[in-house]
């Protein structure tokens, strides 16, 4: 193992990994142990998305760790930054930058198809990796799986269907299950890919929903499907106030209680 358990200043279960020679060490945080805390019935992943490929720029100019300190603040459990810069106008800068400045973990979202760029998130801080099952076939979805495991790195493994799940399922078992709301060819955007999907998740794995959710009618809906975690991009960088935005979402039952964290 590359790895050892330490407590950091946050009082969070974080992992030290081992530098390799010649490059600092980084403080991790897992993004599993932040979005299974038993004092929330649901996680919530605050994404920092600048521009996406079917709605355009959602906002100029971003100050990528400011933006994060406010989710951070606002009570979110883990951060995701867009690194992809041709559709999401994202960067692998803003990715350093909201590591340095928030103490929760923060997932590299990209479409990763080389492990160049599993490299390339450990050596900028990334505590975890979005791996897409549409863009990996499940023997290599399965390497890079372990390649980002062995950098100090969990991975969060997406699927948009029953029968894209049970192909990865039949070659290893992620932690960490993120059901993609959205279809990335035809972009239709429906909450009810969650409820279809949840079936087949193993129990034991943390299932995330992701993108479309906007209000909390949604997040009740999620958290009915069973889901551990929700995903939200647009409906954050949109608002005027993350901090009120969260509030609305979080409000129709006491389940996201910060002050018990
Ligand atoms: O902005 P939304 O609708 O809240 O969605 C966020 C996130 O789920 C979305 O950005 C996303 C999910 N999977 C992806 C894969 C690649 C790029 C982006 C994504």
């Amino acid at each position: 193992m590359l790895s050892k358990i330490v407590k950091t200043k946050a009082d969070e279960l974080a992992v030290f990994s081992m530098p390799k020679k010649g490059e600092e060490s980084i403080v991790h945080y897992s993004l599993k142990t932040a979005l299974t805390n038993p004092n929330h019935k649901l996680g919530l992943i605050a994404e920092v998305k600048q521009a996406s490929p079917s709605k355009g720029v959602f906002a100029r100019r971003i100050v990528a760790g400011d933006v994060a300190e406010a989710y951070a603040c606002a009570g979110a459990d883990a951060i995701s930054v867009l690194t992809d810069r041709t559709y999401f106008h994202g960067s692998i800068e803003n990715l350093k930058a909201v590591k340095a400045k928030v103490q929760l973990p923060v997932l590299r979202k990209d479409f990763i198809i080389d492990k160049r760029q599993i490299e390339e998130a450990a050596r900028c801080g990334a505590d975890a990796i979005l791996l897409i099952a549409a863009a990996l076939d499940p023997m290599e979805l399965h390497e890079f799986y372990l390649a980002a495991e062995e950098r100090g790195m969990e991975s969060l493994v997406e699927v948009h269907s029953v029968s894209e799940l049970e192909s990865v399922l039949q070659e290893f078992t992620p932690e960490i299950i993120g059901i993609n709301n959205r279809n990335l060819r035809t972009f239709e955007t429906r909450l009810s890919v969650t409820k279809e999907v949840a079936v087949a998740v193993p129990k034991g794995a943390v299932m995330i929903s992701e993108s479309g959710i906007r209000n909390a009618q949604d997040i009740c809906y999620l958290l009915k499907q069973g889901a551990h975690a929700a995903l939200v991009g647009e409906a954050l960088i949109c608002s005027d106030s993350p901090e009120e935005k969260i509030r609305e979402l979080f409000s129709g039952s006491a389940f996201h209680d910060t002050s018990l964290t």
